[in-house]
C-alpha cells in the first residue's frame, strides 16, 4: 500500500500553508462529493516542458490522491516525439492529426514516451510522495490494440481496456501514469494517439470525469482569441464546429473522444489550460468554471 499522506502535509507548490488550508476548506463540499471517483486526465505534450507547471501538476495529482480521489493519468508526447526524430534527423508526417509511424518511428516513440515523459512525470509525482508508477499500455495486457490503417503504418486503435492492473495499483492508493503504446498481443506495439487511449482508459474505469491539459484555454470559436472560449459545448454543437472546420487539428481528436466520453457514461469532459498552476484542482475542487466543458445537451449558456 502506498503510504498514505495526510492532505494538509501535501504542498501545493507556490502556495503557502495558511492559504492551503483554506483551500481545503473551501474544497471540503467538492472532495466530499468526489471522495472515491476516479479522475482521468490526459497530459498533452504541448502542455508540458515548463518545471513550474510540471510541479503544480504534480502536487494537484498528490492532493486529489491524499484527499481520496483516484488520479489516473494518461500522457502524450507528441512534441517531444517530434523533436527526438528531427535530432535523429528522421522525417515525421500526420494525417488526420495522427503520426505516420514506420518501425522506426515506432522505436522513437516507445522509448520518447515511456523512457522519458513517463518518467518526467512520475518523477515529479514521487518528490512530493512515493505514489507515482509509469506504465506502457503493453503492461499487464493495460491496451489492446489493432493497426488503424495500413497507410499510417504502426498506428493502433483501441480495442480493449484490462483494467486489472490500474485496480491492483488504485486499490493500493497508487497512481498510474499511462503512456499510449498498445500491443496486439502477438509481440506487435502500437503507437496510438493519447487522446484516444484516454477516453478508453477513462470509460473502462467508468470514470467521473476525463480532463484534457492542453496549451490553450478551451474550445474556441476563434484560435488565439480566448475571449471567443465556449464554457459549456453540447455534443451536437461540437459536431457542427468540427464540420466547419473551426475546431481543427489536435483539437479535433480532444473534441471527439469528449463527446464520446460523455455518450458513454463518463461523468463529464473538459479541455482545459494546461498552462495555468492548479488548474485540475481549479476545475475540480472550486466553482470556478474554466475551460470547455462538454456535455451532452445543449442546456446553460454556450
Ligand atoms: N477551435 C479550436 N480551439 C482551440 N484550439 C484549437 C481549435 N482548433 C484547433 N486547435 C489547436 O489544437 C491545439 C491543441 O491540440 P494539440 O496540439 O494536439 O495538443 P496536445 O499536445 O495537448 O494534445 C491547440 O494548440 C490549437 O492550435
Ligand atoms: C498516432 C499518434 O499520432 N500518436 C501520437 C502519440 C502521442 C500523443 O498523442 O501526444 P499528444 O497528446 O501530446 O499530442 C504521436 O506520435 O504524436
Amino acid at each position: 500500500m502506498a503510504a498514505p499522506v495526510p492532505p494538509e502535509q501535501v504542498e501545493i507548490s507556490g502556495v503557502d500553508a495558511a492559504t492551503r488550508a483554506s483551500v481545503l476548506v473551501e474544497a471540503l463540499p467538492y472532495i466530499q462529493a468526489f471522495a472515491g471517483r476516479t479522475v482521468v486526465i490526459k497530459l498533452g505534450g504541448s502542455a508540458m516542458g515548463d518545471p513550474d507547471l510540471a510541479a503544480s501538476f504534480a502536487s494537484d495529482v498528490v492532493l486529489l490522491r491524499a484527499v481520496g480521489i483516484r488520479p489516473v493519468v494518461v500522457h502524450g508526447g507528441g512534441p517531444q516525439i517530434g523533436e527526438m526524430l528531427a535530432r535523429l534527423d528522421m522525417e515525421t508526417e500526420f494525417r488526420d492529426g495522427l503520426r505516420v509511424t514506420d518501425a522506426e518511428t515506432l522505436d522513437v516513440a516507445r522509448m520518447v514516451l515511456g523512457g522519458r515523459v513517463g518518467r518526467d512525470i512520475v518523477s515529479s509525482i514521487n518528490r512530493h510522495a512515493p505514489v507515482a508508477v509509469a506504465l506502457s499500455g503493453e503492461d499487464a495486457g493495460l491496451i489492446a490494440a489493432t493497426q488503424r490503417d495500413p497507410d499510417l503504418g504502426f498506428v493502433g486503435d483501441v480495442v480493449d481496456v484490462d483494467r486489472t492492473i490500474l485496480d491492483t495499483l488504485l486499490a493500493r492508493s497508487f497512481v498510474p501514469v499511462i503512456s499510449t503504446i498498445g500491443s496486439d498481443g502477438r509481440g506487435q506495439a502500437y503507437n496510438i494517439n493519447a487522446d484516444s487511449a484516454a477516453i478508453a482508459v477513462a470509460q473502462s474505469l467508468g470514470a467521473e470525469k476525463l480532463i484534457y491539459l492542453t496549451d490553450v484555454p478551451g474550445v474556441l470559436t476563434k484560435v488565439g482569441d480566448p475571449s471567443t472560449l465556449i464554457s459549456r459545448l453540447s455534443v451536437s454543437r461540437a459536431r457542427l464546429l468540427i464540420d466547419d472546420g473551426v475546431i481543427a487539428g489536435g483539437m479535433i481528436p480532444k473534441v471527439e473522444a469528449a463527446v464520446e466520453a460523455v455518450g458513454a457514461g463518463v461523468g463529464s469532459a473538459h479541455v482545459l489550460d494546461g498552462r495555468i498552476a492548479h488548474v485540475v484542482l481549479l476545475e475540480l475542487l472550486t466553482d470556478e468554471g474554466v475551460g470547455t466543458m462538454v456535455t451532452r445537451t445543449a442546456e446553460g449558456p454556450t
